[in-house]
């Protein structure tokens, strides 16, 4: 629910690209009235708000959570900015006896305080100075307009007061209501001060956009001019942008794009033959929160890509794991075709993988070969118990460890081969039958 406040006011001139801005600029201000912005007002923020007001400090939500609460969604986390510096936000809590947390911030104006057993992280306003592609030195500012313009989209460059008042100094709730992706200001300027941005202009394409395929030819320019700047980003910040492109919206688009704009090398992704493979299993993976690994391995083709990509992203452990998992057995751990129990195969694969994780490993290979009708079977499925233990055995008189061992597995495969029907006696009398 949003009323014009105000309507339009001219902006001047903006530091490094004058030109396209001599242009009329338009500055909406609007009220945001929602029940998730409603919610946002803990004891924890009325009193951080009243704080600020006795100080005469402004202070406004910033970014991404203005982003969010415009779309109706309330933000996973909320991000403030305040014309205050660190210093002078540090005496005003010390003052008022509020507790900082995490000092690591601090450098580029971030303090964090804690309120009613909330945190909030506050930072102040800043123009970044110089930038190197990955970290920027910065300077305090009281101007509102400027801290906008170091920020990458215009989406997420917008301010939210307390009473609803949304500051928006470059288009962004317009972007956002026409579910477009654009750079504020210069595309090839915002990239080159932070080369992950590159991948947050994807991961926000395919949060925003309904149909793919229209991209700002400058844009797209931009990017590929730009990608090999992403070589010297630390392979975590990629991995984190890219498991939440793989798992976002168009991702076949998305992938193809990387691939024609020369990004994917930069980012430890191989460079297969065809994407034919990844055709098929970001249709296969549709509608089924497939894991990013899940998709990721249809462009892994051996074994070696996945320690490659290890290499270069710091994957964990468990998606390394799932990623060599799906390429050694997507070709050959497959439905039962001559059947009637399909799901065979796989169930005695986990039967005789004994690991904890066999079965959800297993459900995201059937989300990757697209067997939808035998993943809900499976999910279903709960690991029968194998009914014989040594001790078992050890009772009908045999004592030696190596032959209760080779009798365990003998009475598995039986088990196994009766579906896991048989039971405890069954099985013990074919012992004492042999
Ligand atoms: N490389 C980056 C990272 C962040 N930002 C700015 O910092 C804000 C907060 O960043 P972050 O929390 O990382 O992203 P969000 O946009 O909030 O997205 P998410 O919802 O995923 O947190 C962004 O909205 C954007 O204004 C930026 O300009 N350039
Ligand atoms: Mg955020």
């Amino acid at each position: 629910m949003l009323r014009l406040l105000c309507p339009w006011k001219r902006r001047g001139p903006g530091a490094g690209w004058s030109s396209l801005y001599l242009l009329k600029r338009c500055l909406c201000t609007m009220k945001l009235q929602s029940p998730e912005f409603q919610s946002l007002f803990t004891e924890g923020l009325k009193s951080l708000t009243e704080l600020f007001v006795k100080e005469n400090h402004e202070l406004r939500i910033a970014g991404g959570a203005v982003r969010d609460l415009l779309n109706g969604v309330k933000p996973q986390d909320v991000d403030f900015a305040t014309t205050a510096t660190p210093t002078q936000m540090k005496e005003m809590f010390q003052s008022a006896g509020i507790r900082m947390i995490n000092n690591k911030g601090e450098k580029h104006g971030t303090i964090t305080a804690r309120l009613h057993e909330e945190n909030f992280e506050i930072t102040t306003l800043r123009i970044d100075v110089t930038t190197d592609g990955r970290h920027a030195e910065v300077e305090f500012t009281t101007d509102w307009q400027k801290d906008a313009e170091r920020r990458d989209l215009t989406i997420n460059s917008m301010f939210l007061g307390f009473d609803g008042t949304l500051f928006d100094y470059f288009n962004g709730y317009e972007d956002l209501k026409n579910k477009k992706v654009r750079f504020v200001g210069h595309a090839h300027q915002r990239i080159q001060e932070d080369y992950l941005r590159i991948l947050r202009y994807f991961r926000f394409y395919g949060r925003i956009v309904d149909k793919p395929g229209e991209h700002d030819p400058e844009t797209l320019e931009a990017i590929a001019e730009n990608a090999k700047g992403l070589a010297g980003i630390s392979g975590e910040r990629i991995w984190v942008e890219l498991k939440k492109i793989l798992v976002g919206n168009h991702v076949n688009h998305l992938i193809h794009l990387i691939y024609d704009l020369d990004v994917a090398p930069h980012i430890g992704l191989p460079t297969p033959s065809s994407l034919e493979e990844f055709n098929q299993v970001s249709k296969n993976v549709e509608g089924c929160s497939a894991k990013p690994m899940t998709i990721l391995a249809s462009l892994l083709k051996v074994q070696d890509d996945v320690t490659k990509l290890d290499l270069r992203l710091k994957i964990s452990k468990e998606e390394k794991n799932l990623g060599l998992f799906i390429v050694k057995n997507r070709k050959d751990l497959v439905k039962a075709s001559d059947s009637s129990e399909p799901l065979k195969p796989y169930q005695d694969f986990i039967i005789d993988s004994r690991e904890p994780d066999a079965s959800a490993r297993v459900c995201e290979l059937l989300k990757y070969q697209g067997e939808r009708g035998l993943l809900k079977e499976m999910e279903q499925w709960s690991i029968p118990p194998f009914p014989v233990s040594g001790h078992d055995i050890r009772k009908v008189g045999i004592s030696s460890g190596k032959e209760i061992g080779a009798l365990l597995q003998q009475l598995r495969e039986q088990w196994k081969k009766s579906g896991y029907q048989m039971e405890k006696e069954e099985l013990l009398s074919y012992i004492k039958k042999t």
